[in-house]
C-alpha cells in the first residue's frame, strides 16, 4: 500500500515538473502545485457528484435487491460507453469554436459557470427533503430538467479541467486510487466517518 501511494506520489510530482518546465499554465512552480491539486481535487468531487446523481436519476426503474443486513438498495445501471469525457471536450471546444466564445471561456469563468449550473441543480431538490434513490416521485419533465442540469454541470466541469490542463480521466483514476488507500475497505465498512475521525 505503501509502496503504490509513493509510486503515485512520485507520478503527481513528475507530472507537475513537466509542466513547470513547459511553461504550461501557472509560472511559479510552488502555485502550479497548489493550484493544479486544487483544480484536480475540485474537478474530480464534481466529476464523482454529476455521475452519481446521472446514475441515480436512471435508477428509478430498477428493481430492489436485498444486501447482507437487510436493507435494500437498487441495483446499479450502468452509463451508454459514448460519449466518453475526450468526446465531450472535442464537442464542447466545437461549440464554443463555432461560436468564437473561447475569449469568454477563460478557467475563472469555466469555474463560475459550473457552480452556477451546480445550484441549478440543486435547485430542482430545494424543498422536496430527502429525495428516494431514481427519483420515484418526480415527474417526467422534472427528470428531464435534472439530466440538462447534470448535463451542464460535466460540461464546464471537461472544459474547465482541459483549460487548466487536467487530464481528467487519468486524474479520476489517480485520485480513486487515492481514496482507495485513504479509506481501506477493511477498516472503513459500513462507517461514513471522514478519514481524519479515525484513530491509528
Ligand atoms: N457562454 C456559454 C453559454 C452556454 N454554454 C453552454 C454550456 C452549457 O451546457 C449550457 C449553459 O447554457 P445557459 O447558460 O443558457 O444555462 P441553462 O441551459 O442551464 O439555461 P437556464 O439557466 O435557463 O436553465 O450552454 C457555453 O458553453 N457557454
Amino acid at each position: 500500500m505503501l509502496e503504490s501511494w509513493r509510486e503515485i506520489h512520485a507520478w503527481g510530482r513528475e507530472s507537475c515538473f513537466r509542466r513547470e518546465k513547459t511553461g504550461d499554465i501557472f509560472s511559479d512552480p510552488t502555485e502550479t502545485r497548489l493550484k493544479q491539486t486544487q483544480t484536480l481535487g475540485y474537478s474530480s468531487f464534481c466529476l464523482f457528484f454529476s455521475l452519481m446523481m446521472a446514475e441515480r436519476v436512471e435508477n428509478q426503474a430498477d428493481p430492489k435487491t436485498p444486501t447482507e443486513n437487510g436493507t435494500s438498495t437498487p441495483e446499479r445501471i450502468s452509463f451508454s460507453a459514448k460519449p466518453n469525457l475526450e468526446d465531450i471536450r472535442q464537442l464542447q471546444a466545437q461549440f464554443t469554436d463555432e461560436r468564437d466564445w473561447n475569449q469568454y471561456h477563460q478557467p475563472r469563468n469555466l469555474l463560475l459557470a459550473l457552480v452556477g449550473e451546480v445550484g441549478e441543480v440543486a435547485e430542482l431538490f430545494q424543498w422536496k427533503g430527502e429525495v428516494e434513490e431514481g427519483l420515484p416521485d418526480w415527474s417526467e419533465q422534472e427528470r428531464m430538467a435534472l439530466s440538462h442540469e447534470l448535463s451542464d454541470v460535466l460540461i464546464y466541469l471537461v472544459e474547465l479541467a482541459e483549460k487548466c490542463h487536467v487530464d481528467l480521466p487519468r486524474a479520476v483514476l489517480e485520485k480513486m486510487e487515492l481514496n482507495r488507500i485513504k479509506y481501506p475497505a477493511s477498516k472503513v465498512r459500513g462507517s461514513a466517518k471522514k478519514y481524519t475521525e479515525y484513530q491509528d
